[in-house]
């Protein structure tokens, strides 16, 4: 099994338990796109795709995506303009991309994009933890991280983004 480049195996709290820093609190209680909130602090947005790959999926999301065994992972950085903000880590069960194929190849488009025009999108609780994350281009740091379930026509994916220390270089939070 190949290992993702960062491991999310920690322990996760629910949102509203948690003391949030007040600049980064209204994204990692964002119920909206997060991808839809960065394009409105940036002039350019792009998405680096680090990893793609159908993997099994690793015991600890077992609770959060259950009955799935082969997923597919997808990590990337959101780029606002020449600021790394963002580290997304995705797991898309193979019963959700089967049924849903535009995610089996999403190349540079956000997922957000796709996601978030669909009919019947729920959203699950936010959960959040802080992880040290070492990163290609955007170095190490601590970092506020959090994930959610979503379900598409009742198909289930996890969502889990870092943010990086870049956001305190956006413009004012909002
Ligand atoms: C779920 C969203 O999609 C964003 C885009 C991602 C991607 O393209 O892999 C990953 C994490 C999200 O921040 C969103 O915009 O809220």
């Amino acid at each position: 099994m190949s290992i993702p480049v960062i491991s999310l195996d920690t322990d996760w709290h629910q949102a509203q338990n948690c003391s949030l820093p007040s600049e980064l609190a209204p994204w990692i209680l964002e119920p909206a796109s997060l991808t839809a909130r960065l394009k409105r602090h940036c002039g350019h947005f792009r998405v680096q795709v680090l990893n793609e790959q159908r993997t099994a999926l690793p015991v600890f999301l077992q609770p959060l995506l259950p009955n799935t065994l082969q997923a597919q992972l997808r990590e990337v950085i959101l780029w606002c303009d020449d600021k790394p903000c963002v580290y997304g880590q995705s797991w898309l069960p193979e019963k959700t991309v089967n049924a849903l194929r535009p995610l089996a190849d999403m190349g540079e488009r956000p997922l957000g994009d796709y996601i978030f025009q669909q009919s019947g999108l729920q959203r699950g609780s936010i959960e959040v933890t802080q992880l040290q994350l070492t990163l290609p281009d955007a170095g190490s740091a601590l970092c506020y991280t959090r994930r959610s379930v979503f379900r598409l026509n009742d198909l289930p994916l996890l969502v889990a983004e870092a943010f990086l220390p870049a956001m305190a270089e956006l413009k004012a939070f909002a």
